[in-house]
C-alpha cells in the first residue's frame, strides 16, 4: 500500500488532536498537572502538522521553520510533563532549545537550509525525549507497567530522531523539506502516528496507576497517624494468623490509652491528636519484622505478632508502656496518669477470625482497666505485667 503523505499528515493531525483532548479530559478527573503539559504538547503537534501543509504552497517559514518549531516545543512540553510527574526540577538550560531554534532564522536561504533544519530539528526532538525517558527510570515500585511502557516508547522515539540526524550528515544527500516526498518524511509520518498513539496511552496509564495507588494507600491508612486502619488490618491479618502453630504462637495486643479524655479536655483536641501520633510512632519503632499494627479508632491501637513468646510480649508491652508514660507525663500534666492498658490474646493455631481475637483482647483490656490501668493482661485474665507503684 502506497503511503500518501497527505493522508498520513491528516491522520497525524487527527490523532494528535484526539490525544490532546483525551489528556485534557483525563485531567478533569485526575487533576494531575502533567496531563495538561502533555495535552498542550499534542495540541501543538496537531497545529504544527496542519501548518506543515503550507510548505507545498511555498510558505516555507510557516510550513517548515514554524511547524517544526511547534514539534520541538511539543516534545519540550512532554519533558516538562514527565519532570512534573516525577517531581524533578529541570535546569533552565532546556530553554536554550528555543534560542537554538530561533538562530535558524539567521541561516542564509540556500540548499543547506533543509539539511540544517532537519539536523537541528531531529536533535532538539531527540534530546528532551531522551531526558524524559531517563526521568522515568524506576527508583521504586511506584511507577507501574504503563510508566515502563512510556519510558521505552519515549526511548524508541528519541532514538528514531537521533537516527534521523544521519541522512543530513551524509555528504551528497539531497533533502528538500519543501516537498512532501522522500523516504525520510514518509517513515517519519508513520513513526509519528504510532508514537502519538503509544505515548498518549502510556501517559494516561502512568498517571492512572499512580492515582489508583494513592487511593489504595489512603483507603488503607488512618489519616491522623498514618498507620493501617481496621479495614487494612483485616485484609492483611489472615496470612499472619494462618501461620500460627504451637511452635510459632501468635499474639494480639489491644492497646488503649488510660485517661486520654483528660488530655483532650485539659490541653485541647490538637494536643490529644499529637499524643495519638506519638503513640503511633512509638509502636512503629518497636514493631518487630513480620508484625502488623493498626489504629482501630479513637485511642485504641492493635499489634499483631507472629512468633510471640510470653517474654517477647511482656518486653514489648513494657517498653511501650514506659515510653508512653514518660512522654505523656512530660508533656501533658493531668490529675490522673495518662498511661497504656494492654489486653493480650494469644493463639497457637489459626484462630477463627481476627474479630474473635480482638474480642478476647477486649476482655483482657477491660480487666486491665478494672485492675487499676497501666498494665498488660492476658485473655485468661492473668496479669502479665503491671507498673511498679507510682510509675
Ligand atoms: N484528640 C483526639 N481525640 C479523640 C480522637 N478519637 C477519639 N478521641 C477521644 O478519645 C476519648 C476516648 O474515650 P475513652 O477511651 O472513654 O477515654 P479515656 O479517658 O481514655 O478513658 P479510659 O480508657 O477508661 O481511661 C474520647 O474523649 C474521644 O473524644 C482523635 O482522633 N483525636
Amino acid at each position: 500500500m502506497a503511503l500518501d503523505p497527505l493522508t498520513m499528515l491528516t491522520l497525524t493531525v487527527a490523532l494528535a488532536f484526539a490525544a490532546s483532548l483525551y489528556q485534557a479530559i483525563e485531567w478533569r478527573t485526575v487533576r494531575e498537572p502533567s496531563l495538561l503539559f502533555w495535552s498542550a504538547g499534542f495540541a501543538l503537534i496537531s497545529v504544527g502538522s496542519t501548518l506543515a501543509l503550507l510548505r507545498v504552497s511555498g510558505l516555507l517559514l510557516i510550513g517548515i521553520w514554524f511547524a517544526n518549531g511547534l514539534l520541538v516545543t511539543a516534545h519540550w512540553l512532554f519533558l516538562l510533563g514527565v519532570a512534573r510527574f516525577r517531581g524533578v526540577r529541570l535546569s533552565r538550560g532546556w530553554y536554550l532549545i528555543f534560542v537554538a531554534w530561533s538562530a535558524l532564522l539567521l541561516l542564509p536561504g540556500e540548499q543547506i537550509w533543509s539539511k540544517v533544519i532537519l539536523l537541528l530539528n531531529s536533535f532538539l526532538v531527540a534530546l528532551p525525549t531522551l531526558r524524559a525517558s531517563l526521568l522515568l527510570r524506576p527508583r521504586d515500585k511506584s511507577l507501574g507497567a504503563a510508566a515502563a511502557q512510556l519510558r521505552y516508547v519515549l526511548l524508541g522515539h528519541s532514538l528514531f530522531y537521533f537516527a534521523k540526524m544521519i541522512p543530513p550528515l551524509v555528504p551528497g544527500t539531497l533533502i528538500d523539506l519543501s516537498v512532501f516526498g522522500g523516504t525520510i518524511i514518509q517513515i517519519s509520518l508513520v513513526e509519528g502516528v504510532m508514537a502519538i498513539m503509544l505515548i498518549a496511552l502510556s501517559m494516561t496509564g502512568t498517571v492512572r496507576y499512580r492515582r489508583e495507588r494513592q487511593i489504595e494507600r489512603l483507603a488503607a491508612r488512618d489519616p491522623l497517624t498514618g498507620m493501617y486502619n481496621r479495614r487494612a488490618l483485616e485484609a492483611r491479618a489472615p496470612r499472619l494468623l494462618s501461620e500460627a502453630s504451637p511452635a510459632r504462637p501468635g499474639a494480639l495486643l489491644l492497646i488503649d490509652i488510660d485517661n486520654f479524655k483528660l488530655v483532650n479536655d485539659l490541653h485541647g483536641h490538637a494536643a490529644g491528636d499529637r499524643l495519638l501520633i506519638t503513640l503511633g510512632e512509638m509502636i512503629r519503632v518497636v514493631l518487630p519484622g513480620g508484625a502488623l499494627a493498626a489504629r482501630l479508632g479513637g485511642d485504641e491501637f492493635v499489634i499483631l505478632l507472629a512468633d510471640a513468646s510470653h517474654e517477647r510480649i511482656v518486653a514489648l508491652g513494657d517498653v511501650l508502656r514506659k515510653r508512653f508514660h514518660d512522654n505523656a507525663n512530660q508533656h501533658f500534666a493531668t490529675p490522673e496518669p495518662v498511661t497504656l492498658s494492654i489486653g493480650v490474646s494469644t493463639f497457637d493455631q489459626p484462630p477463627a477470625s481476627l474479630v474473635a481475637l480482638i474480642e478476647q483482647g477486649d476482655v483482657a483490656l477491660y480487666e486491665s482497666k478494672r485492675g487499676g490501668r497501666n498494665s498488660i493482661r492476658l485473655a485468661d485474665r492473668s496479669l502479665m505485667s503491671q507498673a511498679a507503684a507510682g510509675a
